[in-house]
């Protein structure tokens, strides 16, 4: 897999997501330590690159952004072990899982998937790819990440529920990891809400950093 990768033409067909792998975040949003990984998808077609923009869909009032490091997928795997789990790494990303709260919060009263919550148009903003050799430890990775140069979400992939290994064992033994497949890992504490106009900027250890705006999908 190349560094920049063109377009995410190389990429894999899916990104699995872990939600709620972080406590501080499970409570500042009211929900339960969960038990086991809480798994959802994202599709590819969410994906943008510094120098698009992200995009409020129409009709949500509520954006929330969560910095996440994704985990790119080398080979394909299914019923993956823990300890061979980290064979199956060809690298990381850095990630945003934008999340249309107001649409999330809805569909969770309802007992509705998160669908369109998590997978419309802009939805995950995502780096080039880090290579693996550059993180040699990836369950203890600062993530941050800043609105308007305030700092909003300041966190470590070591306060994770569910490590890394134990995410791809477990994501395996149902659906088949495939090359080029990102799972991105959960946010830490501090998400928030964003408006059109404001610049996201969120950065992984001293390695990357990236920069997005923000505006209207459709400017009335
Ligand atoms: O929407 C949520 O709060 C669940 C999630 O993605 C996360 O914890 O990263
Ligand atoms: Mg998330």
């Amino acid at each position: 897999m190349q560094n920049n990768l063109s377009r995410f033409s190389e990429w894999g067909r899916k990104v699995v997501c872990v939600g709620r792998n972080f406590k501080d975040h499970c409570v500042e949003l009211s929900n339960p330590i969960p038990k086991e990984p809480l798994i959802f998808l994202k599709p590819t077609s969410s994906y943008v690159v510094e120098g698009e923009s992200i995009k409020i869909p129409n009709g949500c009032n509520s954006l929330h952004h969560e910095v996440e490091l994704g985990v790119v997928i080398s080979k394909d795997g299914s019923n993956i072990l823990e300890n061979s789990a980290m064979d199956y790494v060809g690298g990381y990303v850095l990630a945003l899982d934008m999340t249309a709260r107001d649409w999330q919060d809805k569909a969770k009263k309802q007992g509705k998937p998160w669908s369109f919550a998590k997978g419309f148009d802009t939805a995950c903003p995502i780096s080039s790819l880090i290579p693996r050799g550059d993180i040699v430890n990836p369950d203890d990775v600062g993530l941050w990440l800043k609105v308007n140069g305030v700092e909003k979400q300041n966190g470590s992939t070591k306060d994770m529920i569910f490590n890394i290994p134990s995410l791809i064992s477990y994501i395996s033994h149902v659906m088949t990891l495939e090359r080029g497949d990102v799972v991105l890992t959960g946010t830490p504490e501090g998400v928030g809400p964003v408006e059109a106009g404001d610049v996201i900027e969120c950065g992984v250890n001293n390695l990357l950093t990236m920069k997005f705006n923000v505006m209207k999908k459709f400017q009335s």
